[in-house]
């Protein structure tokens, strides 16, 4: 009998680099799927089968395996776990689509070298998106290769909250608002719709909080307003990353301390944030075990920066009536949703501390004025749902 066709996903994030691999069929279901994580701190490759059986497992020294290693182990790892079992399509999340690409793109020639240029707006992700593209097109280039973005979700936003203070010719130029984790954005409102379709309609406040962290303003299940913007160190304090910082520190940088773009680069994206304020470590597993006063503030500062964008969230949404945590620290972090859920009082939400410590879907309490959530993110399934349809329709 000959071998069912599959769709393979991958999904570069700055600390990890999920994948999974799917029947082609519509809806068809997970073979296996599994992440490097800690790329950087910890490197560690876990893979498991449909039932959640461990089928491949590794772990490596902090400075042994960057992105492009994590890949080649992944693509060999596929290709054992195939088995020769034929890949129909190949779908990859790819951070940022700029003005250009609005929907899940087929890629060729054309749009990889315009991806390309947008490589230092996404300095974390895009070359890391990119790579395999390219690699797995020079490898089998009739294989069709399918580009879902960040950005996409976004786009629903009105026209004010994608603009900066700027002249209009830059504004005309692309420098404006994108917005980013917008597959993640997506998958959990698909599944917010098919299961609580009132609480999907209603004005939500979706918090993404991984490595990358950013919220996102959701009403009638569309993107409102979020805290990233032209890149994705806008916003909140990440791993490694500032989140949003006073203009005004770049130009200190550049005059005081003679600091080209590169070394600001180096500076914003990797050298600040939880790893930054701390001294200690970018993961929040790390932080939450040290007793050192630093690792104390760094997680201080991540919380009091969330709360306060909720604040602004809920302005631009006129009120809230839910929030959603989401990603490695938002599904697993039980710390951080209740010291947020602290910071959130004022807006009438409240916390059940025993759903919270249990994980459990529905973290408010009953009586909660604003009810509160834990919906685990999967945007590699959304990468695939995607890709099948470009693939059908073209
Ligand atoms: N059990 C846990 N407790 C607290 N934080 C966690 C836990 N597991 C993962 N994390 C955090 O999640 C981060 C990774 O999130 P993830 O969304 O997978 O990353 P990426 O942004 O690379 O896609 C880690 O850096 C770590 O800080
Ligand atoms: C856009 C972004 O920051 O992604 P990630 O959280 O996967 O690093
Ligand atoms: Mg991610």
């Amino acid at each position: 009998m000959p071998q069912q066709g599959c769709i393979a996903v991958l999904n570069a994030g700055s600390s990890s680099i999920k994948f999974a691999v799917y029947e082609a069929e519509r809806d068809g279901p997970l073979l296996f799927h599994g992440q490097v994580e800690g790329i950087g701190v910890a490197p560690h490759l876990k893979a498991t089968d449909a039932d959640g059986k461990s089928v491949a497992e590794q772990r490596w020294d902090a400075g042994a395996l960057d992105h492009h290693a994590a890949t080649d182990a992944i693509l060999e790892l596929g290709r054992k776990l195939l088995a020769g079992r034929p890949v129909l399509a190949f779908g990859h999340r790819v951070v940022h689509g700029g003005t250009a690409f609005a929907a899940p793109t087929r890629v060729d020639a054309g749009v990889l070298k315009a991806l390309a240029e947008l490589v230092p707006l996404a300095p974390l992700h895009q070359p890391h998106n990119l790579a395999p593209i390219e690699a797995i097109a020079r490898a089998v280039p009739h294989i069709p290769q399918v580009a879902c973005f960040d950005t996409a979700f976004h786009r629903s936003q009105p026209a004010l909250a994608q603009e900066f203070g700027l002249p209009r010719k830059l504004t005309a130029e692309g420098v404006r608002r994108y917005g980013f984790h917008g597959l993640s954005y997506d998958f959990i409102l698909t599944q917010l719709g098919e299961a609580m379709p009132a609480l999907a309609r209603s004005r939500l406040i979706v918090a993404h909080l991984g490595n990358g962290a950013s919220l996102c303003a959701v009403r009638d299940g569309k993107s409102v307003a979020s805290t990233m913007g032209f890149t994705a160190v806008d916003g909140l304090m990440m791993g490694t990353r500032t989140g949003a910082l006073d203009p005004g520190v770049l130009l200190y940088l550049m005059e005081r301390h003679g600091m080209d773009a590169h070394a600001i680069e180096d500076l914003l994206y990797r050298q600040s944030g939880l790893l930054g304020v701390s001294g200690i470590s970018s993961d929040m597993r790390a932080l939450r075990q040290s007793s050192a006063a630093e690792a104390r503030e760094a997680i201080a500062l991540f919380v009091y920066r969330i709360v306060r964008e909720i604040g602004s969230l809920a302005a631009a949404l006129g009120g809230v009536d839910g929030i959603v945590f989401s990603a490695g620290i938002g599904e697993n972090d039980p710390r951080t949703r209740a010291e947020v859920a602290a910071g959130c009082r004022w807006l009438g939400l409240e916390i059940d501390e025993e759903r919270n410590r249990r994980g459990e879907t529905r973290i408010s309490t009953d009586r909660s004025a604003v009810s509160a959530w834990i919906i685990p993110t999967d945007e590699e399934s959304m990468i695939a749902r995607y890709t099948r349809q470009v693939i059908a329709g073209s």
